[in-house]
C-alpha cells in the first residue's frame, strides 16, 4: 500500500564531511526515514559536491533508503552511474533539461526509484505530462546549491497545486530548503509528505552527541503529524 505517513530525510550536505558512514549512523539511529544525498556539479548549481564513487561509499551505511538528488546538467549521462553507485531514488530537476521526459525513462531503465524537481521560480504546471512517470515531486524551496538558507514561503502554495494535479496518483511530495519545525506544517497541510532538512537535523549535534539529532528530528515530525491531524 502506498505509504502517506510523514518522512524525514535529513541531507547528509550539513553533515560532517569527515565522517560520513558513522553520521548516516547516527541520523537513522536517531529517526531518520531516508537519507538525503545531495549532487551538485558547479554548473547547474554555484557548489559541489558527490560524484558516483562517493555514493557508492555512503550505501553500505545506509539501511533506510537513500535518495539522491541530482542537481547537476547534463544529467542523463550520470543517471546509470548514480544508479549502480546504490541510489534507491534517483531525483532529476526539471530545469536540466531539454528533454526531461526522456530523463525520467533512462531513470526508470536503472530499476530505481525516479523523482522530478522544480527550482522556486519554475511554476507548477510545466510537469503536468510528466507525472505517469514519477514516484515522487520534489519542491525546492530555496534555490538550490546550499544548506542553511531561508524558506520561500510561496512553496507551500506550489506544493498544493502539485498535489491537486497528481489527483489519486501514487506520488510523494517532497520538500527541501528551510524545512523545520516552524515551516513543516502548512506544507503538511498543503500535501507534502516528505521533508528534506539539513541545518535543522544536524544544528547542535554530532556522532558524540547524536542524541540531539534524535530531538531534531522529532520535533520536525511532531509539527508535521500535528499538522496532518488537523488536516
Ligand atoms: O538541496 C539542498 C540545497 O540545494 C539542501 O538539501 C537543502 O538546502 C537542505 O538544507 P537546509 O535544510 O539547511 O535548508
Amino acid at each position: 500500500m502506498f505509504d502517506r505517513s510523514i518522512k524525514i530525510a535529513p541531507s547528509i550536505l550539513s553533515a560532517d564531511f569527515a565522517n560520513f558512514g558513522q553520521e548516516i549512523q547516527a541520523i537513522e539511529a536517531q529517526g531518520a526515514d531516508w537519507v538525503h544525498v545531495d549532487v551538485m556539479d558547479g554548473h547547474f548549481v554555484p557548489n559541489l559536491t558527490f560524484g558516483p564513487p562517493a555514493v557508492k561509499a555512503f550505501r553500505p551505511h545506509v539501511k533506510t533508503f537513500m535518495d539522491v538528488h541530482l542537481m547537476i546538467a547534463p544529467v542523463d549521462p550520470y543517471i546509470e552511474a548514480y544508479a549502480e553507485a546504490g541510489a534507491d531514488m534517483i531525483v532529476a530537476h526539471w530545469e536540466a533539461g531539454p528533454h526531461p521526459h526522456r530523463t525520467l525513462q533512462a531513470i526508470k531503465a536503472t530499476g530505481t526509484k525516479c523523482g522530478i524537481s522544480l527550482n522556486p521560480g519554475t511554476p507548477a504546471n510545466v510537469i503536468s505530462e510528466l507525472l505517469d512517470l514519477v514516484d515522487m515531486v520534489l519542491v525546492m524551496s530555496v534555490n538550490p546549491g546550499f544548506g542553511g538558507q531561508k524558506f520561500i514561503p510561496s512553496s507551500v502554495q506550489k506544493v498544493a497545486q502539485i498535489r491537486e494535479m497528481i489527483g489519486d496518483r501514487e506520488i510523494h511530495i517532497q520538500v527541501d530548503g528551510g524545512v523545520d519545525p516552524t515551516t513543516v506544517g502548512p506544507l503538511v497541510a498543503a500535501g507534502a509528505d516528505c521533508f528534506v532538512a539539513g541545518s535543522a537535523v544536524f544544528k547542535g549535534g554530532s556522532v558524540d552527541n547524536p542524541e540531539v539529532y534524535g530531538q531534531n528530528i522529532r520535533a520536525i515530525r511532531e509539527a508535521a503529524e500535528a499538522a496532518q491531524k488537523t488536516t
